[in-house]
């Protein structure tokens, strides 16, 4: 692998007594698609949450387009540098959650463009464009004049992506993204996804509990538990051809419950 867009070593994370990242070496390629599939409770948000800088770290490393995302402070624990580092290095990334978190009290539009006019100078007429080309990509161009309340939960999700990529970053994190839809809305959110994944040279990572989706979306599965990958390789032999027991018996589990794989 050329240089790693992320490289993470050695990370460790604990909520107090609890340890939920237990040691995790991962090298992510620049345009990589990745799936963090695992049980509940197995870290998978918690390693999105890092990243995104909302958590700190208990130990370890991590590298964001070569630069560390955490400095050791004076009293011992990672956290970023100062505002600038960390105003810096959040332009690399953004994230889309599983409650969209848009902004009631401003249209569609309005939601997509304030944060490229407040934190990069965006001009209105440049962001307003830019919105605008996004929600044409993502299926909602006659939708943006309208409130978020006037939407169903799939096209709030779509606002959520175009919101996220109008800051332009290199890697999107997608936690959850679908599992607060009701299911017919689900499909909308992914063919979005879809298409992200196959146009775009954007790094992805995905944290989710739909398999069939992550077997059709990723270029690589890590499949966690506790805190650690105990497996990871591309979704065929995952999905197909498990080596681990319990890669297998969550699969198993999986397929009883009647989802695809
Ligand atoms: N802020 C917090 N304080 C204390 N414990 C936390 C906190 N955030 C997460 N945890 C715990 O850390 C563990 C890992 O949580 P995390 O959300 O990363 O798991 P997950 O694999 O994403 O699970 P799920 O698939 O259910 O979303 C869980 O036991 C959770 O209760």
């Amino acid at each position: 692998m050329d240089q790693p867009i992320i490289r993470i070593r050695d990370l460790q994370k604990s909520f107090g007594r609890l340890t939920v990242i237990d040691g995790l070496d991962l090298d992510i390629a620049k345009g990589e698609k990745l799936a963090l599939i695992g049980p509940s409770g197995s870290g998978k948000t918690t390693i999105l949450r890092i990243l995104m800088t909302l958590e700190d770290i208990s130990g370890g490393r991590i590298e964001v387009c070569g630069e560390p995302l955490f400095h050791m402070s004076r009293n011992g624990t990672e956290e970023p540098a100062n505002d600038a580092h960390l105003h810096r290095m959040r332009r690399h990334i953004g994230m889309v959650f599983q409650h969209f978190n848009l902004f009631p009290h401003k249209t569609v539009l309005q939601n997509i463009t304030l944060a490229p006019v407040l934190t990069q100078g965006a001009t209105r007429a440049d962001a307003d464009r830019r919105g605008r080309d996004l929600l044409d990509m993502v299926g909602l161009a006659d939708k943006a004049d309208h409130m978020p309340s006037q939407l169903s939960g799939g096209q709030k999700q779509r606002v959520a992506i175009a919101r996220a990529l109008a800051l332009q970053p290199q890697i999107m994190l997608f936690d959850e993204v679908t599992s607060a839809l009701d299911p017919e809305l689900v499909e909308e959110v992914l063919e979005v996804m879809h298409r992200l994944a196959r146009e775009t040279d954007m790094t992805m990572l995905l944290v989710t509990h739909e398999m069939g989706f992550a077997h059709d979306f990723a270029d690589r599965v890590l499949f966690f538990d506790k805190g650690r990958i105990v497996e990871q390789g591309p979704p065929d032999q995952i999905f197909t051809a498990p080596q681990e027991d319990r890669t297998k018996s969550f699969l198993r589990k999986i397929i009883a419950a009647g989802q695809r794989v």
